[in-house]
């Protein structure tokens, strides 16, 4: 008789289409049932691709149809698109908008941006969660002061850290971070869904997802996993960001993910002494490339040395200097995301 380990194997051998993952490793594979010589499979597909369903059925029959003891097949593949109300209600329930903070590359400022964006929608009297899904190098945990691993339950739910006031779930706090990014493929995908399903976020108006830098599977398939209400773009100013930025555009709109605009970090230093503005990376960049791509723009957060230091001090700048301009421009950011977001983020 086949076993549920024999049909998982050979279902890895059918890709997602277009991409280099397989179906069982995106956890599409929701069901296997083997009686005898029946075998019965279910897949289901989050995407926005309508020849998915079709190409990953073909393939998944040709391969089930070569297991040794199968004689009677019955293979169910449904395609649900992403964010549709028919996901929703299971992932997360008590959770009213996921919103994903991500960049074309590293370095502008991504994790720094989600969590004082978390920091300042908090300070609009909104209940937060900040979701650390950086595989390369999540740092919420430290960035926003979480002491303390987080707690499990009697039953085995885990209770997310309080950062400074917000609910903080970090990839950090399970990843010894001298794991090689190559081993943790297979525990981070494990460790996001226990994220999604094992986590006791509780009832919250948002929650801030860090996702990694770059636009490859890794970002694909965790925001395949999370069904996002919106996605928020980082960049810096200067032309080779901006170009990553395009291409973080396309990615959200391949998975029917909308953006809800971008932002431009690091834009410019106002001198503390006389307020004189200073274009570092030059300026305007971020307005421009919105503006290019059809997408609202967000706002602009300057360079301030306050923004690592406080960062670096588990104390960031909207909680720590609530009145520094930068504090002021997440602020603004905040009412931004809160506006895209159709203005009636409460529960
Ligand atoms: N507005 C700012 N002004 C000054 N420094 C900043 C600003 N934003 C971010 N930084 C600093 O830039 C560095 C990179 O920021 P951060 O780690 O948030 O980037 P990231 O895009 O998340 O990086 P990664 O690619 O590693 O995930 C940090 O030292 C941070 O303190």
């Amino acid at each position: 008789m086949v076993t549920e380990q024999q049909v998982l194997e050979v279902l890895r051998a059918v890709k997602f289409p277009g991409l280099t993952r397989d179906i069982v490793s995106f956890g599409f594979v929701k069901g296997v049932r083997i009686e005898g010589e029946k075998l019965a499979v279910e897949i289901r597909l989050t995407t926005a691709n309508r020849e998915a369903g079709p190409q990953v059925e073909r393939d998944a029959r040709e391969v089930l149809s070569k297991l040794e003891g199968v004689r009677q097949l019955d293979l169910k593949v449904t395609v649900e698109a992403p964010g549709q109300a028919a996901v929703a209600p299971q992932v997360l329930p008590g959770v009213r908008y996921k919103v994903a903070v991500a960049s074309g590359k590293g370095g502008v400022g991504k994790s720094t941006v989600a969590a004082n964006l978390a920091l300042a929608l908090k300070q609009l009297n909104l209940d937060v969660g900040l979701l650390d899904a950086d595989i390369y190098g999540p740092s919420q945990h430290l960035m926003m002061g979480c002491v303390d691993p987080p707690r499990v339950t009697e039953d085995e739910k885990i209770l997310p850290v309080n950062g400074n006031g917000v609910k903080v779930m970090s990839l950090g706090f399970l990843l010894d971070p001298d794991t090689p990014v190559i081993w943790r493929g297979p525990m981070v995908m494990k460790a996001l869904q226990q994220f999604v399903e094992d986590v006791a976020w509780g009832e919250l108006d948002i929650l801030v997802v860090d996702l990694p830098p770059g636009t490859g599977d890794a970002q694909l398939t965790i925001t395949q996993q999370l069904p996002l209400d919106g996605a928020i773009i980082v960049t810096t100013p200067q032309d080779v960001a901006l170009i990553d930025a395009r291409k973080g555009l396309f990615m959200f709109q391949k998975v029917n993910v909308p953006v809800l605009g971008v932002v431009e970090n690091m834009s410019a230093f106002l001198c503390p002494h006389c307020g004189y503005r200073t274009e570092i990376f030059k300026s305007g960049g971020g307005r421009r490339t919105a503006e290019e791509l059809g997408v609202p723009f967000l706002g602009e957060i300057p360079i301030d040395p306050e923004v690592v230091v406080t960062g670096d001090a588990g104390r960031p700048i909207v909680a720590a200097r609530p009145d520094s301009p930068a504090a002021q421009a997440f602020d603004r950011l905040a009412r931004a995301v809160v506006e895209a977001l159709g203005g009636r983020i409460r529960r």
